[in-house]
């Protein structure tokens, strides 16, 4: 024999009854089909006698509400005609004459509302009763008996279990009883609480030692998180009776807990299916369950409405019973404690109750501790509101070590607070307080961390989308499937902004039509803007990506670095900014454990910072730095010729995608001036820019005055540089824009090399980069390719992303 039982939703129209009957039909043995009021009824009656008793206002609105809600289900399943409809009639008649005599004396007693509020229940198991043929009805209310403790009544176990015996001695084939209902010994309707109809299936259950208990609800049975929050949450196939207790504990609404203490106690299954989706397996609850090795936790679970009360003052230290005075004080006044947390140092102890609590734990807690108050003992009671509880629960957790220091450090890295702790010696769960306008963010770091280690996700903000930042969301959509596949590395882009308009996904924006997003977007650009989203959104393992080439953006990554957000830049402004600003953001991101890098800043997607890091952390020391770090100056002397003037050179640059969004920025020494003092800085030496000496080779005037005025300008230095050309030609030397690092100094300029030099065959845009240290000395070492443009930039940008997921 099986016990199952249908909750609300899934007895909440004659539709789902009917899937309520496929259900019991399918099975193969007799069954005890427990069911709830259609959903929604139980509501709806209690607050038809709160209307009732309140004397302001009519009571009838609402009772036409719960009789047309039968009257539909009747007339759909029996064509409106048959006994029930008498039965269920007469029901709701008591109803309505209970509700009348409450309001003629203005009052609601729990023995009244016990009364009425299973009506629902009565009503409902005669429906089901009647339409699923074979099935017989019986009447709940006289096999449970319990106390007079009406709203929550206890259940004697002893008399109840005879009686249930004794009704099923000869039982076969399919009975359907009301769930929530029981009486007193007086023969008074008392109820069983929340969670009541799961109460009554397991106490049927227990008392017939049946072989499994179903509890039919409207989820797929446990999920790993909350799937409303978390979208790759999914069911955990088997869990312990005490799992199941913890994850409901802290919030996971699918089984009431006192339900399962019988069954527990004798050894019965329960399994939790979906009335909606009977074909899935569902989560099976028992004594042992299955844990696979790698996954000690089972389950995430959180409760919202938090108050975090904490009572302090060095007066309670080594001070026996005030734990004990305090939990009973709130224990007088009825207060629930959900979490407890108190330092070694027994100078505070905090609890966690439900929000709703607070004033009456308040002056409950005053009160006890008067005295202590007084005197001084205890110095404050601190509130703190707006928290939430998060619980990891597993029984395998005991047998893991390291679970803790995971857990703490992935929620840390992702700057989340935590408030409080508190974990059992019987380590099945750890639970932790944090504000609420973190947990979403707790959540899916935890969730991630634990259950999806395999995929770890990378949430991308990114700021420009001109040469560099358009090819990087190519590159990432082309490459985002095999990543996933072969990584195991999910890129998201949930932010993306030009000049003028911003958009955010947390799904993630299509990277195909980004721009159609943005272009469609309401929301105007604006960086403090884009911070504010960015930081709402509080998404884990989020990166800022800027593509610009603007101070204004680089001014803000501390703030986003303080945010636990990592910055992933071309933009060469912040690193060659003042060295208090580089070494502070620097610090930030260490400080954080978040990630700031530009490795594209030198010499686009070529590796010379990371090499450059590498021989230094090593314990190299770099002791020369001689380079070509101007992709279009490269290209510029490269491309000269009495065909190609400087200004169409300079030109075909910019159109290329080599040069900087204002080529005067390369033409003027600036790209390089900044560059040589970053790897000096990487180097290890604290230079500022005007450390740096900078011989220009194009006239000052000519940096004056707008992008235009250049352009028309330029044109006149043509004939200058074609003489100069020829001359240079003629003494096979070509042009190189040299920078030059030696003895804590740094200088940048244009140099004529013959061809023994190594920079002479340079082609192209490339860039080349010669470090001698005290190891690569006779040899130095050599790093040369492209040294500028969309890909090849787009590609290290992408790379330093891929650094940041740590994969
Ligand atoms: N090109 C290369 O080879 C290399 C470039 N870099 C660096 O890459 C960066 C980008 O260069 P590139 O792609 O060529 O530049 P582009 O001019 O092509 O693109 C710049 C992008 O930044 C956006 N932008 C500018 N200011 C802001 C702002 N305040 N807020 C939001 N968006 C803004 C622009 O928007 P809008 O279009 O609306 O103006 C545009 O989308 C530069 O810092 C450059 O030094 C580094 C290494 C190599
Ligand atoms: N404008 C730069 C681009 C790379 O930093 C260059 O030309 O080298």
């Amino acid at each position: 024999m099986k016990v199952l039982k249908f909750g609300g939703t899934s007895v909440a129209s004659a539709e789902n009854i009917r899937r309520v009957k496929e259900i019991v039909q399918k099975q193969n043995e007799d069954v005890i089909v427990v069911v709830s009021a259609l959903g929604g009824v139980t509501d709806l009656i209690l607050q038809a006698a709160r209307v009732a008793a309140s004397g302001t206002g009519d009571f009838h609105p609402v009772l036409s509400e719960i009789k047309n809600r039968h009257a539909q289900a009747v007339a759909e399943l029996f064509n409106g005609a048959g006994p029930v409809v008498y039965i269920a009639e007469e029901l709701l008649d008591e109803l309505e004459q209970i509700l009348t005599g409450i309001t003629l004396v203005g009052e609601l007693t729990p023995k009244t509302l016990d009364r009425i509020a299973g009506i629902g229940e009565r009503v409902s198991s005669h429906l089901v009763a009647q339409f699923i043929p074979g099935a017989v009805r019986k009447d709940s209310a006289e096999l449970i008996q319990t106390d007079s403790y009406f709203g929550k009544a206890r259940v004697d176990f002893e008399v109840t279990n005879q009686k249930i015996r004794d009704a099923f001695a000869s039982f076969s084939g399919i009975a359907v009883i009301p769930g929530f209902i029981a009486k007193n010994v007086k023969g008074e309707f008392t109820t069983l609480g929340r969670g009541g109809s799961d109460y009554t299936a397991a106490i049927m259950a227990a008392a017939l030692n049946v072989e499994a208990l179903e509890i039919w609800t409207d989820v797929d049975g446990f999920m790993t998180a909350d799937p409303r929050v978390i979208s790759k949450a999914y069911t955990i196939p088997e869990l312990t009776y005490s799992e199941a207790m913890e994850l409901s504990h802290f919030g996971a609404k699918v089984i009431y807990p006192p339900t399962i203490l019988p069954v527990y106690q004798e050894g019965i299954p329960i399994r939790i299916k979906n009335t909606f989706k009977p074909e899935n397996e569902g989560t099976l609850i028992l004594s042992s369950a299955q844990t696979p090795k790698d996954r000690p936790i089972k389950g995430i679970s959180s409760i919202s409405g938090i108050t975090l009360l904490t009572l302090q003052g060095i007066g309670m230290v080594g001070v026996t019973g005030i734990s004990m005075r305090l939990f009973t004080a709130l224990a007088r006044v009825n207060v629930n404690v959900i979490l407890i947390s108190q330092a070694s140092s027994e100078n505070s102890i905090s609890v966690a109750i439900d929000e709703h609590a607070v004033e009456v734990a308040e002056s409950a807690i005053r009160e006890e501790f008067e005295k202590e108050i007084e005197m001084g003992q205890v110095s404050k009671i601190d509130i703190e509101s707006g928290l939430s509880v998060v619980a990891i629960v597993g029984e395998n957790m005991k047998h893991t070590t390291g679970i803790a220091g995971k857990l703490f450090s992935t929620i840390g890295k992702n700057g989340i607070n935590v408030i409080a702790i508190a974990q059992g010696a019987s380590e099945l769960n750890i639970s932790w307080v944090v504000k609420t306008s973190e947990l979403r963010k707790t959540l899916n770091v935890v969730h991630e961390s634990f259950f999806l280690s395999e995929n770890v996700e990378l949430n991308v903000f990114l700021m420009g989308i001109g040469t560099v930042g358009s090819n990087l969301l190519q590159q990432m959509q082309k490459q985002q499937k095999k990543l996933l596949d072969e990584k195991h590395l999910k890129i998201k882009l949930t932010g993306v902004a030009n000049s003028r308009k911003m958009a955010f996904l947390r799904e993630g924006i299509d990277m195909t039509t980004f721009r159609e997003k943005l272009e469609n977007s309401e929301q105007k650009s604006g960086l403090p803007g884009f911070i504010h989203e960015m930081k709402e959104m509080n998404i884990y393992n989020s990166v800022f990506v800027d593509c610009t080439a603007s101070d204004e953006v680089s001014g803000y990554y501390k703030e986003v670095l303080n945010a636990n957000i990592s910055v992933v830049t071309a933009n060469k402004v912040a690193a060659s900014s003042d060295y208090k600003n580089y070494l502070d953001l620097k610090d930030v991101a260490k400080q954080k454990g978040v990630k700031f890098l530009f490795e594209t800043n030198v010499g686009a997607g070529l590796p010379i910072i990371n090499t450059l890091n590498d021989l230094v952390n090593s314990g190299d020391r770099i002791l020369k730095i001689e380079a070509v770090l101007s992709g279009t100056l490269n290209f510029i002397f490269n491309t000269i010729s009495a065909k190609v003037p400087l200004s169409k050179t300079i030109l075909m640059a910019k159109e290329q995608g080599y040069s900087e969004p204002d080529p005067r920025v390369d033409l003027s020494g600036l790209d390089v001036a900044r560059k040589i003092l970053i790897l000096a800085r990487e180097s290890g030496y604290p230079l500022e820019m005007d450390d740096i000496s900078v011989k220009r080779f194009i006239p000052d005037a000519l940096f004056d005055g707008s992008l235009d005025d250049f352009w028309e300008n330029v044109k006149a230095l043509d004939n200058e540089f074609e003489e100069n050309r020829k001359r240079l030609e003629a003494e096979n030397k070509k042009w190189r824009f040299v920078a030059r690092f030696e003895e804590e100094k740094a200088q940048v300029g244009l140099q004529e090399v013959d061809s023994r030099h190594p920079f002479y065959d340079l082609e192209g845009s490339n860039n080349l980069v010669m470090y001698t240290t005290e190891r690569y000395n006779e040899f130095p070492m050599l790093i040369k390719g492209y040294g500028a443009g969309a890909s090849v930039t787009a590609a290290g940008v992408f790379a330093d992303l891929i650094k940041v997921s740590n994969i």
